[in-house]
C-alpha cells in the first residue's frame, strides 16, 4: 500500500459508540436537580448539529454552557469512553497502528478527553486535531480555543484546506460535517459509519456505507482483523421467528430480514439470492431448485425439531450445514398431547361446545379417568420419552415402540412390534419423525388393529398418517376421540384458510400446528438456533447440525483457520495437505470427519502464510465450498 492515502476518523460516535460531550454532563450535572431535562437538551443540540440542522460553533458554546463541567471530571469521563470504544475500532487496532502515519482523528470534539484514548491504538499525538478547553481559575470548562478551525462551522473543511494532505482521503464519520468534507471536494470517499447511530440525513447523502471498520477496510482492501464483514452476512427467517432471534443476528452485524409467513418454492427461489442464512419453522420447504437460486447460502437453521421439510441431501452436496433445536419445543408438545389426553377422556370438547348453545348435559357417560390406562407412544425419541414420563407420572400404564433400541425410562415397556403396541394401548400417540419412509406408516389396518374406542393422537407430522382412514375410524365409532395438530397439507399463513375432511367431527381436537407454540419454546429456540448458526459461522463448529458431520472445534487463537468442505472421495485430504506443504504452511492442529457424502476438514495454520494458498485450496479437485476465518 502506498502512503499516498489518508483515512479521517471522527470520533464521537465514530471511534467511541457514544457523544463525549454526552457523557460529560452525565457525570457533571449528577446531582443537579434538573439533570434529565439539561441532558435531554445536550442531546438535542448534538443531535441537531451532527444532522446538519444548525450551527455547529453555535450548538457547541450552548452545549458547554449548560454542561457547567469541571476539569476535575475529566478523568472520569476518559474512563468511561476507553470503554465505549467501538467495537469494530477496538478489534482493528492492528490496522490503526500499522496506518498511523496515514490516519488522522479529525473532531470537533475535545483533546483533553481524544489524545489519551485514541494513542492507546496507536494513532499519533501529532495526527490528532480536535478543539481545546478553556479553563478559568477555578478548574471550570467554561469555553474553548475560538481560534482553532475545529470550533467554527464548517471547521473540519477549512482544517483539510490548510492541511493539504498530499494524496487520496476517505472520511469515516457519523455526522453531517463529516460528510460535508466529501461535498467540499476536500475527500475522495466519505463512508457514513453506522455501527453506533445512523443519522438519517447523513446516510441519505453518502455514497458509502461501513456500518463498521470491517467493512471499510474491507472495501479498501486494507488489512482487517477478521475475515469477512459480518454485516455483508445477510440473514432472512421466515415463518414469524421470534424477534429473539432478529436481535440475536443483527446484534452480531448482520443484516436482517424476516417474513411473517412461510414462503412458495417459487417465492423462496426469488427471495434466496445473496442470502447467507435463511431460517424457518416447519411450513417452507427448501428443495433442490432453491438451492439452486443460492448463491451465497452457507446454513439454513430449522427453528423447531423437524427438518423433514428441508432437501438435506441436497443442502449436503452443496455444502450448506443444517442445524436445528431438538430440544427446545418438546416439553410443549408433551403438555399439549397430556392435555389432549384428558380432554378427550372426558368428551369435554362436546360438552363446551353445548354449553355455548346455552345446553346443559351433566354426566358421567363416556368419561373416564386416564390413571391406570395403557398409553402406546409410538417413536419413543425425546418427545416420546418426555411423555412417557409425565404420563406415568399420572398413572398411566405406558407402552412404546420404536425402530430403533431406546433406553426404557421408569416403568415404560417397550413393544416389539407397532401391532403389539396397537392392541394393548387405549390411547395411541404418534412421535415419529417426518422421514419420507413414514408417509403412511399409520393408516387402515393400524386403526383396525387398535382397540375399540381407543384415542388416537398425532403431533408429528401430517404426512405420517392416511387422512382417509383415520375419517372412516371416527366415523365409524372405532376411534372415539382424536388430537391433531399437524395435517399434510397446513396453510402458509394466518389468513389462509384450512380445508379438511376432519372438520366438524365430534370429539375431535384440531390444533393449527401449535404443539410447539409456546412462549417458552419460542424463545428457547431463538436462543438456541442462532447460537448455533454463529458459532457455525465464526468457528467452523458442526456439532448438532443435522446434515453435516459434527465437529466440534477448539477456538481459533492465534490463528488462521482454513475449512474446506468436500465430496467425500479418496484422496482429498492428501490433496490438500499438498497444497499446504507446496505453499509452506505451519499447519498447528487439523480436525477431519466424514459422512457418506460430504468431508470436513479443518486446519488451523500460523498467521503468516502465503495467500496463494486460498486459491490453491479452492482449486483441489471436488472442493464443494471453502472458507478462511480469522
Ligand atoms: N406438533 C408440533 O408442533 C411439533 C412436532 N414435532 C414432530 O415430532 C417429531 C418427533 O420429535 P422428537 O421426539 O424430538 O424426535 P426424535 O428424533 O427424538 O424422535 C423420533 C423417534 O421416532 C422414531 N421413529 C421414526 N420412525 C418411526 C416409525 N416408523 N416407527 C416407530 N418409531 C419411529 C425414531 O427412531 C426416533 O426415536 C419431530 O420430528 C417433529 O416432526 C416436533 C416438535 C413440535
Ligand atoms: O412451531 C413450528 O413451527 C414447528 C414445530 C414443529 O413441528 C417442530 O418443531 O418440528
Amino acid at each position: 500500500m502506498s502512503k499516498d492515502k489518508y483515512f479521517i476518523i471522527d470520533f464521537d460516535s465514530t471511534f467511541t459508540q457514544v457523544e463525549a460531550l454526552d457523557e460529560l454532563g452525565a457525570i457533571s450535572l449528577q446531582n443537579h436537580p434538573e439533570r434529565e431535562r439539561i441532558l435531554e437538551q445536550v442531546k438535542q443540540i448534538t443531535d441537531s448539529a451532527m444532522a446538519g440542522s444548525s450551527s455547529f460553533a453555535e450548538g457547541l458554546a450552548k452545549r458547554l454552557e449548560l454542561l457547567q463541567a469541571h476539569q476535575s471530571h475529566l478523568p472520569l469521563l476518559i474512563n468511561r469512553l476507553k470503554e465505549r470504544v467501538s467495537e469494530s475500532i477496538r478489534r482493528n487496532r492492528d490496522f490503526l497502528q500499522e496506518y498511523a502515519d496515514q490516519i488522522l482523528i479529525v473532531s470537533s470534539g475535545f483533546k483533553e478527553f481524544i489524545t489519551p484514548i485514541v494513542t492507546e491504538y496507536g494513532i499519533k499525538e501529532e495526527n490528532i486535531y480536535a478543539n481545546t478547553f478553556h479553563v478559568d481559575a477555578q478548574g471550570n470548562l467554561t469555553g474553548f480555543d475560538k481560534e482553532n478551525l475545529l470550533s467554527l462551522d464548517k471547521g473540519k473543511i477549512k482544517l483539510l484546506e490548510q492541511l493539504a494532505l498530499p494524496g487520496d482521503v476517505y472520511v469515516l464519520g457519523d455526522g453531517y460535517t463529516d460528510y460535508e468534507i466529501k461535498e467540499a471536494g476536500m475527500a475522495n470517499k466519505f463512508y457514513a459509519f453506522t455501527e453506533n447511530v445512523v443519522r438519517d440525513s447523513v446516510v441519505a447523502k453518502a455514497e458509502h456505507i461501513a456500518p463498521s471498520l470491517d467493512e471499510f477496510l474491507y472495501q479498501n482492501k486494507l488489512p482487517m482483523a477478521i475475515s469477512y464483514p459480518k454485516n455483508r452476512i445477510s440473514v432472512l427467517l421466515l415463518e414469524n421467528v421470534h424477534p429473539q432471534a432478529v436481535e440475536l443476528f443483527r446484534r452480531e452485524g448482520y443484516q436482517v430480514e424476516t417474513v411473517s409467513g412461510a414462503l412458495s418454492e417459487e417465492e423462496l427461489c426469488e427471495r434466496i439470492k445473496n442470502v447467507s442464512i435463511l431460517g424457518i419453522r416447519s411450513k417452507t420447504h427448501v428443495t433442490r431448485k432453491v438451492l439452486e437460486h443460492a448463491n451465497r447460502l452457507m446454513c439454513v437453521g430449522a427453528f423447531c425439531i423437524g427438518t423433514n421439510q428441508i432437501d438435506l441431501d441436497a443442502c449436503l452436496e452443496a455444502g450448506i450445514t443444517v442445524l436445528n433445536a431438538p430440544y427446545s419445543n418438546t416439553r410443549s408438545v408433551v403438555e399439549l398431547a397430556l392435555g389432549e389426553i384428558i380432554i378427550l377422556s372426558r368428551n369435554v370438547l362436546d360438552k363446551s361446545s353445548k354449553m355455548h348453545q346455552g345446553k346443559w348435559d351433566k354426566s358421567a357417560s363416556g368419561s373416564f379417568e386416564v390413571r391406570d390406562k395403557k398409553l402406546g407412544i409410538v417413536g419413543y425419541g425425546n418427545i416420546g420419552a418426555q411423555l412417557s414420563v409425565l404420563a406415568e407420572a399420572m398413572g398411566m400404564e405406558v407402552y412404546y415402540y420404536d425402530v430403533v433400541e431406546k433406553l426404557q425410562l421408569g416403568n415404560a415397556r417397550k413393544c416389539n412390534t407397532l401391532h403389539e403396541l396397537l392392541e394393548k394401548a387405549d390411547y395411541v400417540t404418534l412421535h415419529v419423525d417426518g422421514r419420507p419412509e413414514n408417509k403412511h406408516m399409520f393408516g387402515a389396518e393400524e386403526f383396525a388393529t387398535m382397540k375399540e374406542g381407543a384415542i388416537f393422537l398425532n403431533l408429528s407430522r401430517g404426512h405420517v398418517v392416511d387422512l382417509q382412514a383415520l375419517v372412516a375410524s371416527l366415523k365409524s365409532g372405532k376411534i372415539s376421540g382424536a388430537g391433531i395438530d399437524v395435517f399434510p397439507e397446513e396453510p402458509a399463513t394466518n389468513s389462509d384458510p384450512f380445508e379438511s375432511e376432519l372438520r366438524d367431527l365430534p370429539n375431535v381436537i384440531l390444533t393449527p400446528h401449535i404443539g410447539g407454540s409456546t412462549s417458552e419454546a419460542q424463545v428457547n429456540i431463538a436462543n438456541f438456533v442462532p447460537n448455533r448458526i454463529m458459532d457455525y459461522i465464526n468457528s467452523g463448529n458442526t456439532y448438532g447440525s443435522v446434515n453435516f458431520p459434527n465437529l466440534q472445534l477448539p477456538e481459533l487463537k492465534n490463528a488462521h483457520r482454513l475449512i474446506h468442505i468436500h465430496a467425500n472421495v479418496p484422496g482429498v485430504l492428501a490433496n490438500i495437505n499438498q497444497v499446504l506443504a507446496k505453499n509452506h504452511v505451519n499447519i498447528l492442529g487439523q480436525y477431519l470427519k466424514t459422512n457418506e457424502r460430504v468431508g470436513y476438514v479443518i486446519t488451523d495454520i500460523d498467521k503468516a502464510y502465503d495467500k496463494q494458498v486460498v486459491n490453491d485450496m479452492k482449486q483441489v479437485p471436488h472442493t464443494i465450498k471453502f472458507r478462511i476465518l480469522y
